[in-house]
């Protein structure tokens, strides 16, 4: 195994790599590294996570003129990508002081035209707001030695191709041309051709597309147990930070709101929402204020955000390149990962052909019970109550304990203060309570009450759909709800009391048991 500095990287760099703890180089800096460096044009695959921002960044840096122009060219197919890479420029470029510039939609143009005014040496972007600083003249590639096509597969799938060739042309025809990606599938491979020349090709050789220290998992799970589905997972699985797949923007904004609904920290991304919008989001994400990113495949390409623990499928994905860039957020540098994917019956066909061209193995999960829910929350607070012990801090409580001790046993008092925090709790008696206000009962109904005082932002509507979908109802019929300070009530018909009770009980919200009571109407 090579050293950075055998591969050809001077000094100031190495220093940098030393203070980002970068041992030694992934394989596919090992291999693209000194290529990249010699100036000849580069085809280069490797799994996700594996290094390839620094396996064309390094050497860009190290090879950069002090004189402020545009020097490298770096494509991205994303805004968020974009800002990443160039981040990453950045970051590796601190011995030298270096000027990047990101250049993408959706930003007012006009910091970019300052930034570009006042010299840049790197400039990352998106195709179309490239573009547009060409066609006014304030970004002029003549100088440009490198060109590198991140995600290059997935730019000319998405039919930036024509942008690309326009942008390529206005750029020195004895430049270097790199393209990056994870997937490179047939179909793109005549036009990657076409914008190099005797391009060394390197391929990480790897038994399966994805990376192997992300364990890959489905559910089978009905189209509209889906949301319920998601949930359970979710309490079991506690991740710190997951990020959940939709097919669609609104479908991620409805499943972005259902979740939080029931109480979970989490944030939409798609491509619908403003660029501030865009920007809040991602911050909230990686700084870990929200557990939760619920996303399109805007998301899935590229994006570097070391703590994601869970990549959850919520719809399976299009094609097999989408699942193995959206599983690739998960897993990345070395860490392990767990990718979830949901199908429905009629959806096992794509789960094979995924299976197949990403040539690895998902396995078949049961989809956790209510009792496993339990049994994790049970779980989780012995961890976090050990945590506590081992803090200590705890005189004043223990002065606490020592004077309730006089009347109780030590022992049952852990016990009760063991089922408060847990929140099991019977609330029956403090919602029969309410009962008063239950006048106005038509006959044949039932008034049934729901505790949401522990849930935040719970939902009524979120609770009639649940119910309507179940008993084949459609929210309407099955009467009105609405919030009492803590207490939310749904009206339903004599006959489905039971079944709706039932269902109620089952439904549990960010690992808690909503607790439901009957009222018997008064006559
Ligand atoms: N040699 C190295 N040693 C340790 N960590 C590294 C090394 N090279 C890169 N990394 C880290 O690995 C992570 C993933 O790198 P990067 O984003 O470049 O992956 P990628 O191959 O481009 O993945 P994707 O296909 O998802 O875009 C980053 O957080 C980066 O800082
Ligand atoms: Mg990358």
């Amino acid at each position: 195994m090579p050293t950075f500095s055998e591969l050809g990287l001077s000094e100031p760099i190495l220093r940098v790599l030393g203070d980002l703890g970068y041992d030694e180089p992934t394989p596919i800096q090992e291999q693209a590294i000194p290529v990249m460096l010699s100036n000849s044009d580069v085809i280069a695959q490797a799994q996700t996570g594996t290094g390839k921002t620094a396996a064309f960044a390094l050497p860009i840096v190290q090879r950069l003129r002090d004189e402020r122009v545009p020097q490298a060219l770096i494509l991205a197919p994303t805004r968020e990508l974009a800002m990443q890479v160039a981040e990453a420029i950045y970051k590796y470029g601190k011995g030298r002081r270096i000027s990047v510039a990101p250049v993408y939609g959706g930003q007012p143009i006009y910091r970019q035209l300052r930034a570009l005014e006042q010299g840049v040496q790197v400039v990352v972007g998106t195709p179309g707001r490239i573009m547009d600083h060409m066609r006014r003249g304030t970004l002029v590639l003549d100088q440009i030695s490198t060109v590198v096509l991140d995600e290059a597969d997935e730019m000319l799938d998405m039919g930036f191709a024509e942008d690309i060739e326009f942008i390529l042309q206005q750029t020195p025809q004895q430049r270097q041309t790199a393209l990056f990606s994870a997937t490179m599938p047939e179909a793109v491979q005549g036009l990657v051709q076409r914008y190099t020349r005797d391009a060394k090709r390197i391929s990480i050789a790897a038994e399966q597309l994805a990376t192997p220290r992300t364990r890959q998992t489905y559910y089978e799970v009905m189209p509209r147990e889906k949301l319920d589905a998601l949930c359970r997972i979710l309490d079991v699985e506690t991740p710190s930070s997951a990020i959940i797949f939709c097919r669609t923007r609104s479908e991620a904004d409805a499943l972005g709101e259902s979740l939080q609904g029931r109480g979970y920290l989490s944030e939409v991304l798609h491509g619908d929402m403003s660029q501030a919008q865009r920007d809040r989001v991602m911050k909230r994400f990686r700084e870990g204020q929200a557990e939760l990113l619920v996303a399109t495949d805007v998301a899935a390409r590229g994006l570097d955000i070391p703590d994601v623990t869970h990549v959850i499928n919520y719809d399976v994905p299009n094609d097999p390149e989408a699942y193995v860039h959206r599983i690739g957020r998960t897993g990345r540098a070395g860490r392990t990962g767990l990718a979830i994917t949901l199908i429905t019956p009629r959806e096992r066909r794509m789960l094979q052909i995924i299976e197949r061209a990403s040539r690895s193995r998902i396995q078949r999960q049961k989809l956790p019970s209510l009792a496993d829910v339990a049994a994790r929350r049970r779980e989780a607070f012995r961890d976090a109550l050990r945590e506590v012990l081992e803090q200590g801090d705890l005189d004043p409580y223990i002065l606490m304990v020592e004077e309730m001790s006089e009347e109780h046993d030590a022992v049952d008092l852990a016990a009760a203060a063991f089922k408060l925090l847990l929140n099991e709790v019977e609330q029956g008696e403090t919602i029969t309570s309410v009962e008063g206000d239950a006048a106005g009962v038509e006959p044949g109904m039932q008034r049934l009450f729901l505790d949401v005082g522990r849930f935040d932002r719970i939902r009524p509507s979120d609770i009639v759909g649940a119910i309507a979908n179940e008993v084949g109802l459609s929210g309407k019929s099955i009467g009105s709800i609405d919030i009492y300070d803590r207490f939310s009530f749904v009206e339903v018909p004599n006959e489905q009391a039971q079944k709706v009770l039932h269902i109620l009980n089952g439904v549990s919200m960010r690992g808690k048991q909503v607790r439901v009571s009957i009222a018997k109407p008064k006559r």
